[in-house]
């Protein structure tokens, strides 16, 4: 599972966390502009954007689970499964596979408005990269400064939704999501008013009871409303510290420890890992589940004007400073 947002400070700040019981060879991937993107269906991109996300490279391709492009448009594919639906080839003259989304719209739009509306014309092709890597069920998070959008890809055609709460989870639809956001309608940061019997002296015990029945599991439906409701009532500086800072405080109140989640083969979900980005200067933030501290890799314009794509393992080892007296 994984949970994506939305964050807007003074500039505007997009991520995810990935959740996932193994890797998929992630690491930061850098696009630069020269660098030939081919597609099955679609002109090569001899020129584009450029894009820094993270992705795994097979065959010198990138394979992007999340990314930004040079205009600050973020796009990100979160698991949609038994949802997700790609038709067959039918030898559409124009088609993009599901793992070509990332690279051509990013490649070519410069508003997420522009990729929301692209999402709608352009047919998908159920066409794996490789035989032996399986089409991702995936739904995707579309967003940039102005605002958001939710494409999901239907046995009955694509939907595109604008998404105001600028979050996005699992499973099932979005449509169930929004519904599902009334039943909380009643939750907030304040201590709540004793509606149930002013006569009885019911004083709080403590701070935090305005949300009392915020869900606090992992399930995607739970996910959802507990960063809907955080992101909503979120409050830091204008700053790039504070802003990043907070930014993975909302990732973290969602995120999975090892052992809280099991899949029905017996492994751990896990929050493999947590990114930030800031859509105005193309900076990524990560940390990893063992390296908690921050890497950053920037989007200079020296590794956008390239024609190679750059790659950047993780630093997944975490550094303890000792404090000396
Ligand atoms: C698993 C990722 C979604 C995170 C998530 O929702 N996980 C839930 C796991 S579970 O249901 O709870 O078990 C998705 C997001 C993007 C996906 C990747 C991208 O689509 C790019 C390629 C696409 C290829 O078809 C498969 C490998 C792959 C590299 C994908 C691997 C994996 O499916 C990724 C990384």
């Amino acid at each position: 599972m994984c949970t994506s947002m939305v964050l807007t400070t003074r500039d505007t700040y997009v991520g995810r966390n990935l959740d996932l019981e193994d890797a998929f060879g992630e690491r930061v991937v850098i696009t630069p502009r020269a660098f030939p993107l081919a597609f099955r269906r679609m002109p090569t991109l001899e020129r584009h954007q450029a894009i820094i996300g993270m992705a795994s490279v097979a065959g010198d391709y990138p394979l992007y689970a999340e990314g930004v492009n040079e205009s600050g448009v973020y796009m990100a594919g979160l698991n949609f499964p038994g949802n997700a639906y790609y038709p067959p080839d039918r030898g559409e003259e124009k088609a993009l596979a599901p793992w070509e989304l990332i690279p051509f719209l990013l490649g070519t739009c410069e508003t997420a408005e522009a990729a929301a509306e692209q999402m709608k014309r352009i047919p998908l092709l159920g066409v794996p990269f490789q035989p032996n890597l399986p089409l991702a069920p995936l739904h995707w998070h579309i967003a940039d400064k102005h605002g958001a959008f939710v494409a999901e890809p239907m046995a009955d055609g694509i939907k595109v939704y604008p998404d105001p709460v600028g979050v996005l989870t699992n499973n099932p639809p979005f449509p169930f999501h929004r519904t599902n956001l009334v039943q909380y309608r009643g939750l907030s940061a304040a201590q709540p008013d004793n509606c149930l019997d002013p006569s009885l002296d019911l004083p709080p015990f403590g701070q935090g009871m305005g949300a009392v029945g915020l869900p606090g599991d992992w399930s995607p439906a739970s996910r959802y409303v507990r960063s809907a409701f955080c992101k909503r009532n979120s409050a830091c500086d204008s700053s790039e510290e504070s802003s990043v800072s907070q930014f993975f405080h909302l990732l973290d109140t969602v995120a999975m420890p090892r052992g809280a989640v099991r899949t029905p083969e017996g492994k751990w979900d896990i929050t493999r890992y947590s990114c930030c980005i800031n859509t105005d200067t193309g900076t990524y933030y990560y940390k990893t589940y063992d390296n908690c501290a921050l890497t950053a890799v920037a989007l200079t314009e020296e590794r956008r004007a390239g024609d190679k794509l750059l790659e950047f393992p993780l630093d997944t080892k975490l550094r303890i400073t000792w404090q000396e007296g």
